[in-house]
């Protein structure tokens, strides 16, 4: 453990496990207050022999530290190294409910308006976060969303496109999966999924086996059961079809997302306390 975090920081239980990470609660010295600390270790990715792998062990804390802060981020609070492993502090969070339950638009509304507001600040600064889906959608104490995991994140330049597959079976945009090159709009397809997801309770393009997924994702045909849909308003199905449309030219930006009237018909809805 790095003498400077123990110095720092006392490191708390063990609150969660990744590929190569392990997430501590920890708190600091000096405030008291709570943090998470992901410490990654390095050992393991080198041992792993996977040279992607290696060269993403800095990748997250460079993105991290280019993104923060933002209040829909999980920030990066402080980074260290020592000879095993990379440490990085971390704001506080808790796993999201987003998949246990059907929400109502409203609710939804709340969801997707602080995510597009986080995936607008990465766009915005040439970040693609590239792996959106509810496991990284965190909260705080405050019960505010945090968009976590910027391990697969990729920067992006005006002329200069993406490419790597990257990303989850369910929540993958198809251009990626066809191999050809990308952009941000990756993350408004992905951001669509988990947006059908909370007003439907199953994903939109599913199968037995992630092959049969990437089929459906490729097929990208965007259904409404009705059984389901029968409840939801005309307004959330145009904001559905345009974030998970095929062709890219004609899938929204994240902030014509942000402008579609369905956040301000939903949120004239919401009950009020
Ligand atoms: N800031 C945080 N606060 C609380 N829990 C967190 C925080 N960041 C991550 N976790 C939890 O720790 C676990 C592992 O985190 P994470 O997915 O970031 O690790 P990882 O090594 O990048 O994982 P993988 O590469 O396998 O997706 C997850 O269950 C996540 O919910």
């Amino acid at each position: 453990m790095s003498q400077q975090l123990k110095r720092d920081y006392v490191v708390l239980e063990e609150i969660g496990r990744g590929r190569f990470g392990t997430v501590f609660r920890c708190s600091s010295v000096n405030s008291g207050d709570s943090f998470a600390v992901k410490s990654i270790d390095k050992v393991a990715i080198t041992a792993a022999g996977d040279s992607l792998d290696a060269q993403c062990l800095w990748t997250e804390p460079k993105i991290l530290e280019l993104v923060s802060p933002h209040p829909h981020i999980v920030n990066l609070r402080n980074l260290y190294e020592d000879e095993a492993h990379l440490h990085m502090v971390l704001d506080l969070c808790f796993e999201s409910n987003l998949h246990a339950r059907v929400m109502s638009e409203p609710e939804a509304a709340s969801v997707m308006c602080q995510l597009m507001q986080a995936v607008a600040h990465c766009h915005g600064l040439g970040v693609a976060h590239r792996d959106i889906k509810p496991d990284n959608i965190l909260f705080d104490e405050e019960n505010r969303l945090r968009l976590a995991d910027l391990g697969s994140a990729g920067v992006f330049k005006e002329d200069e496109r993406m490419s790597g597959v990257v990303g989850t079976p369910h929540y993958v945009a198809p251009e990626v999966l066809t191999g050809r090159d990308y952009d941000e709009k990756v993350d408004v397809w992905s951001a669509g999924v988990v947006f059908y997801e909370m007003l439907a309770g199953f994903p939109p393009f599913h199968g037995e086996s992630p092959v049969e997924i990437f089929d459906a994702v490729l097929r990208g045909n965007l259904r409404f059961p009705t059984r389901v849909f029968r409840s939801v308003s005309p307004a959330a199905k145009d904001l559905l079809r345009r974030m998970l449309c095929k062709d890219v030219s004609r899938r929204f930006s994240v902030q014509q997302v942000l402008r579609h009237p369905w956040f301000s018909i939903a949120e004239q809805t919401m009950p009020t306390e």
